[in-house]
């Protein structure tokens, strides 16, 4: 059972639950399977399948659903969109011809060792959301702050988009998914790659207008304290469940939390060892973050630590929901 079920008054439950991207999300997770963790899926999400129940959508999505991406398809331009271009319709999900092509792109560009990047470039994008400014998020804006310090390393992360933009002119793809898409798309590629669930992440997003950088000093610092983080997270309108489980993306990456290219849990159960106090641990002081650190020290995030070390299925059910969430951060009429 996820966290989110078995916390009725779990902060923004009933939010989440009513807004159709997050409704997707939640049943996005791939289903347990006998062993009780989610099933390998190396299939594309059912596109026609995974639709937001009639009474949980607007008459917009409605009528963007109906008419799917047939109908973003048909918007003028024939070309990956450009700045300042923006989807009126979305959020859909990729029709199956339109995720085949996607996918193709993903395969060819996107190889185990450049998953972390991958993973880490969607929050880059994402997390420099205001809720209260109602400005940044995922708007591929990351392409003009990749000189930011908290941006190191993921110039060859936006490269990996540039790619796939190029390679999906002359596609299906082509018109109808945006730069900002396929940074939410490449990531949800990349934690299915290294195993973990197969989320259904919806399109439509616009991207910023050329040269349009995102307003700096939003991003988490990695010495910041628990207060600190949940701060920071809550100001981009996430919940401490979510502050931890979209943490649980550390898995992911050469921060000895198990095997680099391993989407699981091992995030947490590391969190619970603490080895970076172990005295007989060599690699110690190679272990995590601060910010890694400080949660299993915080009353508020250790009970949901404990909850995904010890149930696998119930991390990849959650993250399904907070990744979709983040990756719908800034983007205008979807959050
Ligand atoms: C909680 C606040 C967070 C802080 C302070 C933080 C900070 C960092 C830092 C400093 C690194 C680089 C580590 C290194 O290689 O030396 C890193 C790596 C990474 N981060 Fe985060 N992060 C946070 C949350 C997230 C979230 C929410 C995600 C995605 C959902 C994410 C995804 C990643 C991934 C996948 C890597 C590995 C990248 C690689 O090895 O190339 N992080 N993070």
């Amino acid at each position: 059972m996820s966290v989110l079920a078995r916390r009725p008054s779990c902060q923004g439950r009933a939010a989440r639950a009513s807004h159709p991207v997050f409704a997707w999300a939640a049943r996005a997770g791939a289903p347990a399977g006998p062993s009780g963790q989610p099933q390998a899926s190396s299939s594309a999400p059912a596109a026609a399948s995974t639709r937001a129940p009639a009474g949980q959508l607007s008459r917009r999505y409605l009528f963007a659903l109906a008419g799917g991406v047939a109908l973003l398809g048909g918007l003028p331009g024939g070309s990956l969109l450009g700045p300042g271009r923006a989807l009126a319709a979305g959020p859909v999900l990729p029709s199956p011809e339109v995720k085949a092509a996607i996918d193709k792109a993903m395969a060819k560009a996107i190889q185990k060792g450049k998953c972390p990047t991958a993973l880490r470039l969607v929050f880059h994008d994402a997390g420099t959301f205001s809720a209260a400014a109602r400005d940044g998020g995922v708007n591929a804006s990351i392409q003009y702050e990749l000189d930011r310090p908290e941006n190191f390393g993921l110039k060859r992360g936006w490269r990996l988009i540039e790619q796939m933009r190029d390679d999906l002119k002359g596609t299906p793809a082509e018109g109808v998914v945006s730069e900002a898409d396929l940074i939410a798309l490449a990531g949800a590629f990349a934690v299915r790659l290294c195993g973990g669930p197969d989320i259904a992440v919806p399109i439509g997003r616009p991207v910023a207008a050329a040269g349009g950088a995102d307003p700096a000093g939003r991003m988490p610092s990695e010495k910041a304290g628990a207060e600190e983080l949940k701060a920071n997270f809550a100001a981009k309108g996430f919940t401490v469940q979510e502050l931890v489980v979209l943490s649980g993306a550390h898995t992911l990456g050469s921060k000895g939390f198990g095997d680099a290219t391993t989407f699981d849990n091992e995030y947490f159960r590391a969190l619970l060892r603490k080895p970076w106090l172990d005295p007989k641990e060599p690699m110690r002081e190679m272990i995590g973050l601060p910010s890694d650190h400080v949660l299993p020290e915080d009353p508020d995030c250790l009970p949901y630590i404990k909850t995904y070390a010890e149930d696998q299925a119930a991390f990849f059910r959650d993250f399904s929901v907070a990744y979709v969430k983040m990756c719908s951060l800034g983007v205008p009429g979807w959050a």
